[in-house]
This record gives structure tokens, sequence and C-alpha cells, in this order.
């Protein structure tokens, strides 16, 4: 029962939090989804499941009525509206969408789904896919000429419970099929009088709609295609004219290839039994074969609710039920069909392979039994399109112009155009810090360093001239250069510019037309969200139509932006760009959002050990990296291109000394003819003289607490000079909310430190990285952590004074030693040896004081110091564990434990959910530093208070 709620409260409540994540694959880019009509399936096709799905954008929806469109897409959340009469070409026109999902009626599956590919966007159409065969297998030969993908959304073949099905029938437990029987039925009133199901025109009728199901699902079980149609016998919905030909039920019998029958039944109107008493809906199929039987009741939408009833003859039946595939695969219990569906949708276009696929033959199959059934019962065949389809390429040329029709639009002529910017100049955006890199001089800043523009930079040449020259001359630093400058130029031209690809105008160039705030600017150069939302709601603004029409296509891009620097109240989605940055020196502990390097994060998301390492991290990267909107903030070209800077990044690396060396040299090379343009970036100062940059290690960075997502090892530090409730609430995909953090006195607790260095000695024994750790590997973090020790040699960490002894214990462990001093002073202990043997390395003692559940990890080197000293109570925890067992994740918290800060001692009290952390075989290790009692008070020391929290969760 609860597993049943649990589903069905998942099914209604898709979040972006339930998303599963994809730790193997890199999410591809981001698709744009146009949706034709504000049709009553889409939210539970395609709205929903989206919500859940990274690589899917609710980009736009088509209404015949603009209003009916514009509220449809503020109801569910579309970037986009198009209406009116132009509606649902002017969207398939857009550019901007990958993807359109067709539900229209089934008469106009075939009109809009051949303007759809002609527009060169793939298309998950609504079954039944067309009206006819015929027209099934034109759609498909266009979308073969195009390489396109279209798919009949015959959701329920996505699902494990029909697969299983299947994988009995094949296992040959119960013999050859001998007969398929399957029947779905609506009780009367499911589609009322007007409905699309009645309407011969638009391909209505029992056999196209529930119908088209069972013949599917008929083909799918028998495993072969039908020979004939042996029965059929279909009842008008009505005895009116318009109904002669509109069945509200069919029975039909059929042959199949290999000997089997097929008794196929639907009714789209089941009447009440007596006139009074409804009847159940029929959705079951059953499958009679030589040696028992397997029957599914539910086929249609199992996710709610199914049964697999397997009785092989002679033995007892038994019940499988069959919500996800189990293993690696894709797929929660709550997936619904259609979010199954959506997953090998959205594999297929992006090029990966999805699990289960409907191909063309397929479809046009369908399609002919279905017709050869209306065939037999005399009903006839549903009407062919009067569309006729442009001759083959016509489609390529025809753009029309994108602004015609709608009461939105405006003539071309009516917009607001300035002059076409050449090149990305300093302007008066450059006055906004956060964009100043993106028309600074590091934007194309080099200096060209050959021929008739010698010594300008890039910038100041003109694109054609540097295409020219990256072609003829042979000029590394150069080509290099430019490799990194034109894709970024490019992006910003293609704003700045009617674009003869897409035949688009940028938009961004229109002026802001009245106020006193953005008046005469160019609309991108305007980052407030909030002015422009309020100015768009005004109607007598809006009149204002060329501003209107502008904003509209600059909103989509600007909510993508909006919504990657904040929380958004309406996904209810935290902002990845807030994961922070977990190894290297360039970047680490910096937010994700904050570092515009794109070439770095290219570089680091593509190295598998780094993936494995930091798995939640690479989500965030594969986010940024795949939002197509990015190029509003990611133009950073020009003088970055430095790669030697990621030398430092390289403690992991596989890549050879030989390798780095000839890039080293190349750069410094570059940088020694001065080809490098002046740079205010702070990368340009640092790294002067030294192509590598400096070493930032050891800065804590602060942030808000809210919205930080834990990743797989990183303990969180929270510093506090009170008692501490931390209630620490999972959910089911990894997040931790650690936002009810209060003191006892209620103060929020408003920052938390995370930990400097995770790529250290403490992670040596994480299992994960152990097949991705090479010899090699291990030599070079020998070589480092040796560097770094001699760096640190003379550094007690807390009064960075007195120097440390220490010995070959861990990065970490030397990064946090202290001097015998204030060892002393911070714990009233001497300075324990750790079992490392020679030198007497000292570490602070750690105190852990709770563990839930029990860990069951073996002991290690840390054991022996392990007595707990502050009391801690876990709240809600099956049990309570004074003392932590000495587990990995106890040596992984400890080098982080200590953050000093003043204030009286305390009892910590950490509230955890401890049923949520059982289901999800989580572990929580509690670990509080020490508290001095007593040393409150003049000249006495300080007492440390700090206590952590971490969960680990198995991968
Ligand atoms: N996969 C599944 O489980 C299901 C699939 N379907 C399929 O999806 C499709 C749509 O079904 P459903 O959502 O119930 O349909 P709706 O009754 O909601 O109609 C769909 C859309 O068709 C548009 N439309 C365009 N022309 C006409 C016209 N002349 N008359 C009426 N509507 C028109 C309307 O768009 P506008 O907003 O522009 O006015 C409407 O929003 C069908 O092909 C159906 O078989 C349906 C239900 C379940
Ligand atoms: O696709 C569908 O599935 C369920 C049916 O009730 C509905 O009419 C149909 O369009």
């Amino acid at each position: 029962m609860l597993a049943f709620l649990s589903r069905i409260h998942y099914i209604l409540n898709p979040s972006p939090q339930t998303r599963t994540p994809t730790y193997d694959t890199l999410p591809g880019k981001q698709l744009n989804f146009g949706c034709l009509g504000a049709a009553k399936i889409a939210p539970g096709a395609l709205i929903k499941p989206s919500k859940t799905h990274l690589e899917v954008v609710l980009y736009a929806v088509a209404a015949r009525d603009a209003k009916r469109a514009e509220e449809f897409a503020k109801k569910h959340g579309f970037l986009r509206s198009f209406g009116g009469l132009q509606g649902y070409q002017d969207m398939l026109d857009d550019p901007a969408v990958d993807v359109v999902y067709n539900p229209l009626p089934n008469g106009l599956h075939f009109e809009w789904t051949m303007k759809a590919l002609a527009a060169g966007k793939h298309v998950l159409l609504e079954k039944p896919a067309t009206n006819t065969a015929a027209e099934a297998a034109a759609i498909y030969a266009l979308a073969k000429r195009k390489n396109l993908v279209v798919m009949e959304a015959f959701h329920y073949r996505f699902h494990p419970a029909i697969q299983r099905v299947k994988a009995i029938l094949e296992s040959g437990e119960l013999g050859a099929v001998k007969k398929v029987k399957a029947a779905l039925t609506a009780p009367e009133g499911t589609a009322p009088e007007g409905d699309i199901r009645w309407s011969y025109d638009l391909g209505g009728g029992s056999t196209m709609d529930p119908g088209c199901y069972t013949v599917n699902v008929l083909r799918y079980l028998a495993g072969c295609e039908p020979t004939s149609v042996l029965t059929a016998k279909a009842i008008p919905y009505s005895d009116r004219p318009e109904h002669k030909h509109v069945d509200r039920m069919f029975w039909a019998t059929l042959a199949m290839e290999n000997e089997s029958i097929g008794e196929i039944h639907a009714n789209l109107d089941e009447k009440k039994l007596w006139g009074i008493i409804p009847r159940m809906p029929k959705l079951s199929a059953v499958v009679e074969c030589e040696n028992g039987t397997v029957e599914i009741f539910n086929f249609l939408i199992p996710h709610f609710y199914h049964s697999i009833t397997v009785h092989p003859r002679g033995k007892a039946a038994r019940v499988e039920k069959a919500y996800s595939f189990g293993g690696a695969a894709k797929g929660e219990v709550w997936w619904t069909t259609y979010r199954y569906q959506l997953e090998a949708f959205v594999d297929q276009v992006q090029g990966r392979t999805p699990q289960t696929w409907i191909n063309g033959e397929d479809t046009v199959a369908n399609m002919k039994w279905v017709e050869a059934i209306y065939a037999k019962d005399g009903f006839g065949s549903r009407p062919a399109s009067k569309y006729q389809p442009r001759a083959e390429g016509e489609d390529t040329m025809y753009r029309p112009s994108r602004t015609s029709g709608t009461p939105m639009s405006s003539p071309q002529t009516s917009l607001t155009l300035i002059q076409p910017i050449k090149d990305p100049v300093p302007s008066a955006g450059a006055g906004d810090s956060q964009y100043s890199w993106y028309y600074a001089s590091n934007a194309g800043g080099m200096k060209i360093p050959f021929s008739r523009h010698h010594g300008k930079p890039m910038h100041q040449a003109d694109l054609a001239y540097l295409k020219y020259a990256s072609v003829n001359f042979v000029h590394a630093a150069f080509n290099e250069a430019f490799g990194r400058y034109e894709p970024g130029l490019n992006a910003y031209i293609d704003d700045v510019e009617f674009n003869p690809t897409t035949n688009d105008y940028n938009f961004m160039n229109a002026l802001v037309p009245f106020g006193k705030l953005f008046k005469g600017k160019r609309l991108g150069d305007c980052h407030d969200k909030q002015f422009f939302e309020w100015c768009s709601q005004l109607v007598f603004l809006r009149k204002k139509a060329a501003f209107n029409e502008a904003f509209g296509r600059y909103e989509p891009g600007l909510n993508a932006y909006i919504d990657d620097v904040e929380f958004n109240p309406t996904t209810n989605d935290y902002n990845f760009m807030n994961a922070l940055i977990p190894f290297g020196k360039l970047f680490k502990g910096k937010r994700l959002g904050d570092c515009h390097d794109k070439q770095f994060f290219e570089w680091c998301s593509q190295l598998v050990f780094l993936r494995k390492k930091y798995s939640l991290f690479g989500r965030a990267l594969d986010h940024r990296l795949g939002n197509q909107h990015q190029h509003l903030v990611w133009l950073e070209v020009g003088a970055r291109i430095r790669r030697s800077k990621y030398k430092a990044e390289l403690v992991d690396e596989p890549l050879s000394q030989a390798d780095w060396d000839r890039i080293k040299e190349l750069d410094k090379a570059a940088y020694n003819d001065g080809q490098w343009g002046s740079s205010d970036s702070e990368e340009a100062t640092t790294t002067k003289g030294d192509p590598v940059a400096s070493d930032s290690e050891g800065e804590s960075l602060s942030s808000d607490l809210d919205g930080f997502i834990v990743s797989d090892s990183a303990p969180i530090v929270m510093d506090t000079d009170e008692e501490v409730v931390a209630r620490a609430t999972v959910t089911p995909q990894r997040r931790i909310s650690l936002a009810s953090a209060k003191t006892r006195k209620g103060k929020s607790i408003r920052s938390f430190v995370v930990p400097q260095d995770e790529s250290d000695g403490s992670y040596k024994e994480d299992s994960q990285l152990e097949d991705s750790e090479s010899d090699d590997q291990q030599v070079r973090e020998r070589q480092t952590r040796s560097s770094v020790r001699k760096k640190n040699a003379h550094q007690c960490y807390s009064c960075t004074d007195n120097p440390v002894d220490f010995d070959d214990v861990s990065l970490a462990q030397i990064q946090q030693s202290r001097c015998a001093s204030c060892e002393k002073k911070a714990t009233g202990l001497k300075p324990v040896r750790t079992s490392v043997k020679k030198g007497g390395s000292r570490v602070a003692p750690r105190k852990k004081v709770g563990t839930l559940p029990d860990s069951s990890d073996s002991d290690d080197e840390m054991e022996s110091n392990d007595t707990p000293k502050t009391p801690v109570k876990v709240k809600g925890a099956k049990k309570r564990v004074g003392r932590v067992p000495s587990t990995k994740l106890a040596r992984r918290v400890h080098p982080y434990n200590e953050s000093p800060s003043k204030g009286r001692c305390g009892r910590h009290v950490i509230t955890i959910d401890a049923d949520m952390l059982q289901e999800l075989k989580a572990t929580a290790t509690i670990v509080a530093t020490p508290c001095k009692h007593g040393t409150k008070g003049k000249g006495k020391a300080k007492a440390d208070n700090a206590v952590s929290v971490l969960l680990t969760f198995p991968l």
C-alpha cells in the first residue's frame, strides 16, 4: 500500500528533485520542445515527464487561440506561446524549437508532422500516427530524407510491465503463442459528445482510438504480423449521418503469421449496465500459449497499478509486477509509461541507444491493420488528409516570415533594429561588472601576430579576415586563439545580425522604447528581468508591438539565465550553478556559476576519473555545458586560451609529461612573443611571467546554506559558537537540505564552510576510485603530497607561525596539523601521534560521536584515537550510538571537523530523519570537535565548537 501511495505521489508530483541522476552518461544538449495545440493529453504525456528530464525544455506551445496558448504556457511553464491562425506554423518556424510534440486530432497528424519535418524538427507523434498507412509511410520517408527522428507515441511499449510479459513469452516457458486477446474500454461519457474522437473528418472512432492500442499489443505479443482480418464488426456512435462511419465499439479477429489468432475489442463509450451501473474498464491482454497463459491487467497505464499473472499449465499461477527494469537500467518505480517513452525518445534524438524503439515499419503496419479492420467491418478508412506536401527540395527553401499573422506579431519593418555591431567591443553593457569579461579586451583580445593587422587585437579585425588567416597562416597560437574566439563571436554575431541560416533577426538589438532606466538601450544589454516582467504586463506598453515582440524573443534566454542563478520557485529547482568546484587549483571552492572558463569545464568533464570521483559536480557541469542559452553568459574568448594553466589540474590527468611540455612551450613562446593582448582579467595578472596559474588553495569560501547539493562524499562543516540543532532532510535524489540548521538560540546558521581539499590522500581509499587510479596517478599523487608537505612544512594551520613536524601522513592531515602549542590551546590535550611511525607526526585528535545507521566498515589506522567526549543525541534514530566505529567515513570527516570558532561549548543535537536514511541505505556520520569546559574568560583559550554531518550514499 505504501509503495502504491508513494508511486502515485511521485507520478502526480514529478519535480526536478525527483530526477534520476545519470552518472554514467553525459547529458547531451538540452532540447527545446514545442507542443502543437494546448491538448488535454499534453500534461500527462509531455509536461509532467519533462519535469524530471534534464535535457527537455518546455520551450513553446502553439494554440489556435492566442490567449489560450498564453494561459497554457503560463500554467505549465512553457517559455513561449504562439497563437492565432499562424500560430502552429510560427512555432515550427522558430529556429529555437528542436522537437515538436504533435497531439493534434488524428486527422491533423499527417499535415503537421510533415510541416514540422519540413521545418527541420524531430517529432514525437501521438497515436495513431495518421489516418492511413500511406500517410504514415510518407512521414517516415520524409524523416529519413531529412535525417530526423519521428516516433509514434505508443507509450505503453516503453514500460517494464509489458516488456516483462514479452520476455516471459520469449523465454519459452509457456511454449508457442496460440491466441492473443486484448480489450480496451472506456466508460460512457469519457469522450463526450463533440470530442475529437467522434469526428470522422478528424480521424475519430473506437478502432482509431483505443482500438489502435489493441492492434498494437496483439502484434507485439504475438511477435508477428497479421495475415488477414477474419471477422470484424463495429457499432456506430449514433444514428446520425455524421456518425455513420464513426464506430463507438468494434470486435475483430485476425489470423497471425505464426498461425495464432488475435481477438481484439474496444469500446470508447461503454454504456452502464441497465443504464445505471458503470462497468469496470477493460484493460487486459491475455496470451494463451501451448503450455499455459500469461495475462497482464492494465497494460495501458501500468504505472498506476498492474499485475502479470503467469499460469504454466499444471502448475500454480504466480503474480508478477514490473515497475522498473532494475539494475543499472534507467527508470524509477514511479516513472509513467510516458516518462519511459520520453527517455527513449530523447536518447534517440541525442544519438544514444534507447531502451526500446518503435520504428516506422511498426507504425505503418499498425495503420495498415487498423485500415484493414475498417475495410472488413464496412466503416471504411478515415479520410486522407487534404494537405499536399511541398515538392521535394521546396521545404528547405521555404522560409515564411516569422512575424506574419498573429496579433502578437508585427511586421518586420516596424522593429527598431540598430546597425549590426561587427565586433564585440565595449558597449553600453560594459559597465555591468558581471559582463565586463564579455566585452572587455579579453574577448578576442589576442593581438594578431602577423601581416597587415599585426599588433591589433582580434576583435578589431573583421571575421572574414580572421577566417582567412586561420586557414592560410600556420601559427599555432593564433589558430588556437581563433578557435576559441570564433564560436563565441559567432554566437555573438548571431545575436546582433540577421542570421541567414536560420533566417532570423536578432531581437536583442531592439531598443527599449520607454522608461527612465533603460530607454534607448539594447534589450540585450539590460539584465533586469523584473523590469521586463513588470513592463510586459502593462497593456499600454505592450501596444508597442515591436518591443513586445522583441521581449518575447528575449525572455526565454533571460529566463534560462535567471533560472541558472537562483532558486526557481516554479520548478522548485535549485541552481546547479551553486555547485562548488571540488578540485584543482584554478577554481577549486568557487561556484560553478562564477567561473567562465568553458574550456576548463569541457576539459574536466571529459576526464572519466574526475567524473567518477565528483559525480554530482559532473552533473552540475553537464547542466552548465548543456545549456544552450548559456551563450549569453558564456562568451569568454580570446586571451583565456592559455591551456597550460590547466597543468595545475593535472594531478590525476593521464596526459604524458611530453604533451604538457609541448603545450607549455607553445604557450610560453606565444607569451614571450607578446602575442597576448593586455587583459584585465585576474588570470592574466596572476599568470604574468608564469603561464601556470598560481595556487589558490587554502581559501575557504562560504555561501548560503540553502540549495547546496551535497556531493557524494563532501562533508559540510558548520561553524557556530552555540549549540547546534541541525535537521538533515534527505530526498531520494540525494539532496540534503540543511536549511533548517539552527542554533539553540534559534539563530539560523547562515554559512557553512566547504572543506577545501578533497583531492588529497584522505580519499585515497575510496573504492569508487580504485579502478580508475593507475600507478602513474599514484606516483603523481605522491609527488604532489611531497611538494605540498614541503610547502607547508613550517606552518601550523591555526597560528600559521610555528613549525609542525610531520611525516608520511595524508595531505589533509598535513594541511590541518597544528603546532604543539595551538594543539594544546585548542584541545587541552597533548598532540597525539598518529600510527605513522617516523618523525612524530602531529594531528589533532578526533572525536567521533555518533553514526546512523551502524557502519560495518572495517577499522583503519584512526581507530586508536576515537574516544567520544561530547555527548550527542541522535533524535529519531532507531538506535543511539555513542561511539562511531572507526570507519573510512570518519577518517574522511576528520580533517575537516576542526574549524575553530569562538564561544561556549554545548551539546550538539543533530536530528536526522532516520527512516529516510535507512530506506536510502545512507550513512550519516556526526562528528563533533571537543569542547573544553571552563575555557571561557580572559586569557583562556577559546573552545572549538564545531559539528559536522557527513552523509554518504551507496552509488
Ligand atoms: N498517448 C495517450 O495516452 C493519449 C493520446 N491521445 C492522442 O492525442 C491526440 C489528442 O488527444 P486529446 O489531447 O484528447 O485531444 P484534445 O481534444 O485536447 O485536442 C487536441 C488539440 O487539437 C487541437 N485542434 C486543432 N484543430 C482542431 C479541431 N479542428 N478541432 C478540435 N481540436 C483541434 C486543439 O488545439 P488548440 O489548443 O490549438 O485549440 C486541441 O488542443 C489524439 O491523437 C489522441 O489519440 C489522447 C489521449 C491519450
Ligand atoms: O490514447 C488514449 O488512451 C486512453 C484512451 O482512453 C484515450 O481515449 C486515448 O486517446
